[in-house]
């Protein structure tokens, strides 16, 4: 997943509005135009104060100046702190407002990668790395809703901007075009140093993305790496990682502040500029004099968080461009949709016909024009090399994968994508490390359960796996298990996985390698369990452990066989 091309403004502008709501942009926007209004008049309000302390010689330049000249000083006073009172007021519900719609925005974008991603076709998804996608539905997706906040930062700045300037013509129209053209070339300047923020942002998505692989990574093999001592190299990778990241992050904030830096410079030089204009140049009254230096004062600090957020939001367009490319690219494999189809019923056999699959990047078929056949009851043990093909075989009859060519065929019906969904639900899988949660023994059984099992068909489902065991245990099936069943042996965690698929009580059972690694004893207690099966359930056993091979009716043997037929010995 990546995202190379710069997004433009207009891309980025066209996005968010989609994801936020009309009136909720229309309420906001309004308010700010009444914050912007209020300090722009409450600012106008200085020239009568200001006259009170300094006389209004020369001061009439407009009729509006002139009748606020004429009010009562308790009245300008309490216009002015009314004005303020309200303009706090509204810049406390804009706040707000703009915290909600970035906190929803950053939801709705969460869910959306996290969907897109869930609901990917497998074949592409087992390319993607998990890392990857902790870092798109974290940080990305929180980046790219922190941008939302830049583009109504920006908004606010800039109504607030035309409207101190239209409160500076009232007073001097000379000032105010003095003020846009020398504002307008500023911003023109630090638009060239913004410019690389996009890079920058794109440098901080490849450096973040490698240390989150490198910790999803370490933490899922934490284990291994202890037992075969590679936790210096671990380590060495981590510290490189975190290295790159905080030098991504330290040119981005040396830039920043380089610019903030010429800014401030820039600034000063503007305000001096503008008080000499004022009072040498155009010789401007103090009673004008003052409320306009006011006015720059307050411009200054409004430009500055300006370009700071013109800056942020260059770097963060970066991890929303990173996002949209990741959820196109997920979204153009999808998954197949489960819809109103008849249910699978396995009852004669299960068959694979003319199957072809080739991995994307590979030239060698895993298969090509396979054909199995597999009678519905029956235990059929699969043997070969590593990489012969055994996990491609078991992906292929649970339809979690759609071959290139042929087709799956339930009692001779070829099942197409709709029906290749419905037919998962009555697949269960064990796999050699079976996925365990931090939660009680019950809570692992019952996982993936759409209907909450009652604890009789808990406690039947562990007899079937003989994992009777559990009973033994003070707190039974109450008893938690910890982070990937940590707390019980391989074999204990076998055959409670085993339980738990059995709870299911699928049409088609999948073991891929249960055994490996396990004693004699364990081994022996899950074959127990496959043999009850017979007849009851069509079993698929993928080993490379004799004593499971031996459970199977027949055994196909995928280095040897491109094509195998059970005979019907199960039913
Ligand atoms: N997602 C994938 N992308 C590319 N190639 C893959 C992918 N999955 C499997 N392969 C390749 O397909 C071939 C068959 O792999 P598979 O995992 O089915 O073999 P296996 O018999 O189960 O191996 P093992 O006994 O070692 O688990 C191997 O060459 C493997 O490298």
């Amino acid at each position: 997943m990546s995202a190379d091309r710069d997004l433009t403004s207009r891309e980025v502008v066209a996005f968010l509005a989609r994801q936020v709501e009309t009136r909720e942009i229309v309420v906001l926007l309004g308010l700010m135009l009444v914050a912007s209004l209020s300090e722009g008049l409450g600012l106008v309000l200085l020239i009568p104060l200001t006259q009170l302390f300094v006389g209004s010689e020369g001061a009439a330049a407009s009729s509006l100046l002139a009748s606020l000249a004429d009010a009562p000083v308790a009245a300008l006073l309490a216009g002015f702190v009314g004005l303020v009172s309200l303009r706090a007021v509204i810049v406390f519900l804009v706040n707000e407002r703009r915290r909600e719609i970035g906190l929803s925005l950053g939801r709705r974008l969460r869910t959306q990668a996290h969907a897109a991603l869930m609901g990917a076709d497998w074949r592409w998804l087992s390319r993607q790395h998990s890392g990857d996608h902790a870092s798109l539905v974290m940080a990305e997706a929180d980046r790219a809703a922190g941008l939302a906040d830049h583009v109504l930062v920006t908004l606010t700045g800039l109504v607030t901007v035309a409207i101190l300037l239209v409160s500076t013509a009232l007073v001097s129209w000379q000032v105010a075009v003095a003020i846009l053209l020398f504002g307008g070339a500023a911003s023109l300047l630090y638009a060239n140093f913004s410019r690389g923020g996009q890079a920058e942002g794109r440098a901080y998505v490849a450096a973040h993305g490698k240390l989150q692989r490198l910790v999803t990574n370490a933490l899922s093999h934490l284990r291994a790496a202890r037992i075969a001592g590679a936790q210096p190299g671990m380590a060495r990778d981590f510290d490189t990682a975190v290295s790159d990241l905080a030098a991504v992050e330290q040119r981005y904030f040396r830039a920043t502040h380089a610019v903030n830096m010429l800014f401030q410079i820039g600034a000063a030089f503007a305000l001096a500029m503008f008080v000499y204009v004022t009072v040498e140049l155009a010789a401007i009254p103090l009673a004008f004099a003052i409320p306009l230096t006011a006015l720059a004062v307050r411009l200054v600090p409004l430009l500055g968080s300006l370009q700071q957020a013109r800056r942020s939001w260059q770097f963060d367009i970066a991890g929303l461009g990173y996002l949209l490319s990741s959820l196109e690219d997920a979204r153009a494999h999808p998954d197949v949709a489960e819809a109103e189809v008849p249910p699978v019923h396995l009852s004669r056999e299960l068959a694979l016909r003319g199957v072809t699959l080739t991995y994307h990047g590979r030239t060698d078929a895993v298969f090509e024009h396979f054909d199995m056949v597999i009678p519905a009851g029956g235990i059929i043990a699969v043997r070969g090399q590593s990489g012969a093909g055994k996990s491609s075989l078991a992906d292929l009859v649970s339809g979690l994968i759609r071959p290139d060519e042929g087709d799956l065929c339930i009692d001779g019906v070829a099942l197409g994508d709709a029906q290749r969904a419905s037919w998962r639900r009555h697949v269960a899988y064990v796999e050699q490390e079976p996925y365990l949660t931090p939660g009680t023994i019950a809570q692992n059984i019952a996982w993936g359960a759409s209907d909450s099992p009652d604890l009789q068909a808990i406690r039947d489902a562990i007899t079937a796996a003989s994992a009777e065991f559990v009973f033994d245990l003070p707190q039974g099936i109450e008893t938690e298990m910890g982070e990937d069943g940590r707390l019980f042996s391989g074999g204990e965690k076998q055959r409670i996985a085993l339980a738990r698929a059995l709870l299911a009580k699928p049409q088609l059972l999948i073991l891929d390698e249960v055994t490996a690694g396990l004693d004699a004893r364990n081994a022996e207690q899950i074959g127990a369990s496959v043999r009850a099966l017979r007849g009851r359930c069509t079993v698929l056993i993928l080993s490379h452990d004799e004593r499971m091979l031996a459970l199977g009716d027949e055994v196909l043997d995928l280095d040897e066989a491109r094509s195998f037929r059970a005979p019907e010995s199960g039913t």
